[in-house]
């Protein structure tokens, strides 16, 4: 499948454009299906993006906003992926947005699977938007190649929509969502800024090895957008 690659000169031009190309596509879900739903990721990249779009003019009512993955830490966690979220894009404007969270009270990630692949089912699917981040070790949502639970996120037939990850290079147990539920997407962003993350993405795809680098595996399967700035 075609990587299409949309490069910037600066992180704030990519904001620009960026926040734009989703409120269009959101826009088009809602005129089209009544609601939009956007799947957004963790990590610190996505922050100035959230921001913006907080800021931007949507029927934000109608959209619901969920995670690619969640780490397995109460909200009020420095690391909570729903605190990032909820303190940066349902605010201002998006206040009114709806966001489905992928964490429950369970004490493990794998008993939260079931509980939170239900409230996922409440989202218009195909996903209007889907975006992922990726980490230097070729890692996108919560598909860790270093995880044992790598070949299981990845299985096209697993028939799951979520799996309990936990990375041994990376902190915190995990829920992501696996890879045919990420594909499950109208339009797939690869979010990235820095010279050695488009590197990494360019060797994983020369490489052609989805285990060893997960990312691959998602374009290799649909059309993915690379957003990049240095
Ligand atoms: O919760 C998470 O950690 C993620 O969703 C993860 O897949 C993230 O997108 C990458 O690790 C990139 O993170 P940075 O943007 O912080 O580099």
């Amino acid at each position: 499948m075609a990587l299409t690659q949309q490069h910037f000169d600066s992180a704030d031009a990519l904001t620009e454009q960026f926040a734009t190309t989703l409120t269009r596509l959101l826009k088009e879900g809602i005129d089209k299906r009544g609601r939009a739903s956007l799947v957004v990721s963790g990590g610190r990249t996505p922050l100035a993006l959230f921001k913006t779009l907080s800021e931007t003019e949507l029927e934000w009512s109608k959209v619901d906003i969920t995670l690619a993955d969640e780490r397995w830490v109460d909200e009020s966690d420095e690391a909570s992926n729903t605190r990032l979220v909820k303190q940066n894009l349902i605010q201002n404007k998006a206040s009114e947005a709806n966001f489905v969270s992928l964490k429950t009270d369970h004490n493990d990630a794998a008993d939260g699977i079931a509980e939170a692949e239900s409230r996922l089912s409440s989202l218009t699917q195909p996903f209007d938007a889907l975006i992922l981040g990726m980490g230097e070790d070729g890692h996108t949502a919560s598909l860790f190649p270093c995880s044992a639970q790598v070949e299981d996120g990845l299985n096209m037939s697993s028939g799951k929509i979520c799996i309990a990850v936990q990375p041994t290079t990376a902190p915190h147990q995990r829920i992501s969502l696996t890879l045919p539920a990420l594909l499950n997407s109208r339009n797939i962003f690869i979010h990235l800024t820095g010279d050695a993350k488009k590197r990494v993405l360019e060797e994983a795809i020369a490489n052609d090895t989805e285990l060893d680098k997960p990312v691959t595996a998602v374009v290799n399967r649909a059309p993915v957008t690379l957003m990049w700035a240095p």
